[in-house]
């Protein structure tokens, strides 16, 4: 082959490899255009940037750190995902070198190279930090970020060329649904107590579970069944044009789980808690605030409703509405009205919990059906609660006094509150639970004394209450 002949093949060698390269680049482009959710196609051209080796088989993105959310995403996501990534041999090697340092950083030191394999597909990841005096935009070296004016860490991700769709199309997506699964199960709950017309946030602890929650299990398996279906969907509150919101009215006596009900949700959830004290609200527009205010994915409390509003004032809404001076003043309708319109047109994946001691004192508008979708009767302390208390407090599923116990409990009102007391009163179980039959003997000693007063409420056997249609289970989710 002469030198001109040559000079043609590998013109012609050179085209082809461009037009191939152009070509799958815009079929990678098309992929993210047509088939991946807008915010995700922002989020991916936003944060990296090709770099095009005509005459190798490599083909290498850069994921850039930067100030801005969105742009930051895709990096701040392969951060998280590249923890889990980190192979057993980095963590040795990490180890080894860091032996004074107790614990092992999860991340890829300045340059260090980590395989990761996806779907069959290999790809190396290296991360760059800034160093002083590094030139600008090397491959190699620290990113300069024109927006922010400074040097930047940035991953460089290498793999074979022809998986460009793949990458596009499966593996980022991937990292960011995963980074997502991640930070949710690491994320840190949060309480919000607002004072004035603003929220403080403190972390919340709370240790209550599903699993340590005495309650009728029947209840239990409802109200978990009941929130599990909340959550999965989305698609079909958006289908059927509601608010993605669901209402729960817990009552029963002070002591009943109310409160460690709450707890239980939340952790299940992993949704904040905002424990609204309405004392501390005086007007439907500092209401307004605070309820605009909340994140999505969280429980606005409302505790002891019967309390909280001046329900004597609640006949003269109507009036009020016409009298501009109290126009503004705090009333159960605004806070009503507030949650129905508010949250319609904005937020999703709210949960609203009231809680009261005295359900009978509750303005029928907030017991009309549509308003809180199911109402919780938090009973006293049955025989299958005990269990799960006596379980949480000594570890134990028999022992020979529980047919005593289980009797007397059919004959007494005690509040789990009250139980629970009992069983921690000694490490030794035989005495907290001989406790426990003196202390029921004890209340029902004084029942009978009682007797006669008229106070039958025990009747109320109702535990749950559907206000709102059940969503119907012919229409699926998506
Ligand atoms: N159903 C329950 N399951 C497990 N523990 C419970 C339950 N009910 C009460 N307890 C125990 O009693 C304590 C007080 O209960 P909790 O505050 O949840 O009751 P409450 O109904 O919210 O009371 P209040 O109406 O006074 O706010 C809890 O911290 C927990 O230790």
């Amino acid at each position: 082959m002469d030198s001109q002949t040559k000079a043609v093949e590998s013109t012609k060698k050179y085209l082809t490899t461009a037009a191939s390269i152009v070509a799958s680049a815009m079929l990678a482009r098309t992929i993210v255009n047509e088939y991946l959710p807008k915010e995700l196609r922002t989020i991916i051209f936003s944060a990296f940037h090709h770099r095009f080796d005509w005459f190798s088989t490599e083909h290498t993105i850069v994921i850039k750190e930067a100030e801005d959310l969105t742009s930051n995403e895709l990096y701040d996501a392969s951060s998280t995902y590249l923890q889990t990534r980190i192979s057993s041999n980095i963590r040795r090697l990490r180890a080894s070198k860091n032996k004074e340092k107790k614990s092992v950083i999860l991340s890829l030191d300045d340059g260090e190279e980590l395989i990761d394999d996806f779907q069959g597909v290999k790809y190396k990841w290296q991360l760059k930090i800034p160093k002083e005096n590094h030139g600008r935009n090397n491959v190699g070296n620290p990113r300069w970020d024109f927006s922010s004016n400074r040097e930047v860490r940035w991953f460089k991700v290498t793999f074979h060329k022809k998986y460009k769709d793949v990458t596009v199309d499966s593996y980022l997506p991937h990292i960011l649904e995963m980074a997502k699964e991640i930070k949710a199960a690491d994320r840190r709950l949060k309480l919000y107590m607002n004072q004035n017309e603003s929220w403080m946030p403190i972390d919340l602890q709370h240790p209550a579970t599903f699993e340590t929650l005495a309650m009728e299990e029947d209840l239990k398996k409802t109200v978990l069944e009941d929130l599990t279906r909340f959550i999965q969907r989305k698609e079909y509150y958006k289908k059927i044009g509601k608010a993605w919101k669901r209402g729960y009215l817990l009552f029963g006596p002070p002591g009943t789980g109310k409160s460690t009900l709450i707890g239980a949700m939340a952790n299940y959830l992993k949704f904040d808690i905002y424990d609204l004290n309405l004392r501390e609200v005086r007007m439907n527009s500092g209401l307004n605030r605070l309820l605009v205010g909340m994140k999505n994915k969280s429980m606005l409390v409302i505790e002891d409703i019967d309390c909280s509003i001046d329900f004597k004032n609640r006949n003269n809404d109507k009036k009020n509405e016409s009298n501009n001076s109290r126009n503004d003043e705090i009333s159960l309708s605004g806070l009503l009205n507030f949650i129905d319109g508010l949250w319609s047109t904005s937020g999703e994946e709210r949960i609203i919990v009231f809680t009261t001691n005295y359900k009978e004192k509750l303005d029928p508008a907030l017991l009309r059906p549509g308003r809180m979708d199911m109402h919780i009767n938090m009973g006293y302390c049955g025989p299958n609660s005990f269990r799960i208390l006596v379980s949480n407090y000594h570890a134990i599923d028999e022992h020979s006094m529980f047919e005593e116990i289980e009797g007397l409990l059919k004959e007494v009102e005690a509040t789990p509150a009250e139980v629970a007391e009992q069983l921690m009163r000694s490490d030794d179980v035989d005495v907290a639970l001989e406790g426990l039959i003196q202390f029921l003997h004890g209340k029902r000693d004084e029942d009978q004394g009682n007797e006669g007063n008229g106070e039958d409420d025990k009747d109320e056997k109702l535990v749950l209450v559907e206000k709102e249609e059940r969503l119907e289970s012919s229409v699926e989710d998506q």
